[in-house]
């Protein structure tokens, strides 16, 4: 999807009073073509389109309820990275979790997601970050390249949620994002501390 602008699903305004919802900000990070616009479209407007438009930045807001509760979500879809790209900024400071998307049907994009991972604990010195891994194109098993097992071993090496999905058929996509939520809100208590997002850290 190639545009930076921002579509807002809800928001305020003088209309609308400010949210008391949490805000969780969420980044989709991945090589290029892997499906992280169309992952992200088909969740919030349920579309697909097979054509291939680069992305810039599109950033979209959702009300996302997990547990009973409303999160006022921003999901950052990104430009694809390569291992030479260096992570953004906006990528890396004030993001909550974030979903690590591959291809089943491309390897050296399922190497990317480790790669990516490294470079975004690189940026905020942090031991871990709340991430789901996601092997997209599920639907594409004939071109398979990456397994089932392979996807889940990484996932638990990076203490990270796993998922299959297919944007194509809507599979699994909605699982995304309340897997993100089980991931950001693990260990907080209601009336509790909030998680904190993503700093950066001056070397
Ligand atoms: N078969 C299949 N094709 C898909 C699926 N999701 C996306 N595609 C196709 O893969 C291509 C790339 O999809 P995008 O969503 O633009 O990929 P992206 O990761 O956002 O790409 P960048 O913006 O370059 O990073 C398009 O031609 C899509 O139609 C899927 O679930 N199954």
């Amino acid at each position: 999807m190639a545009s930076s602008s921002s579509s807002g699903m809800t928001g305020s305004s003088a209309a609308n009073p400010p949210s008391h919802k949490p805000k969780r900000k969420i980044a989709v990070l991945g090589s290029r073509s892997v499906g992280k616009s169309s992952l992200t479209v088909r969740y919030i407007e349920d579309a697909f389109v097979d054509s291939y438009y680069p992305t810039i930045e599109n950033v979209f807001n959702k009300t996302i309820r997990y547990k009973n509760k409303e999160y006022d979500c921003d999901i950052i879809d990104t430009a694809g990275q390569d291992e030479y790209s260096i992570l953004n900024s906006r990528h890396a400071i004030g993001i909550h979790g974030y979903v690590l998307v591959y291809s089943i049907a491309l390897r050296s994009s399922f190497e990317m997601v480790q790669t990516v991972y490294d470079k975004i604990l690189n940026y905020t010195g942090t031991e871990t970050v709340p991430c789901v891994v996601v092997g997209q194109k599920s639907d594409l098993h004939v071109q398979r390249q990456v397994s089932e097992e392979e996807g889940k071993a990484l996932a638990d090496s990076l203490k990270a949620a796993w998922v299959e999905t297919s944007a194509r058929h809507n599979a699994n996509v909605a699982k995304v994002f309340e897997l993100m939520l089980s991931q950001t809100e693990k260990g907080t208590t209601e009336g509790g501390p909030e998680p904190q997002p993503s700093k950066c850290i001056v070397m």
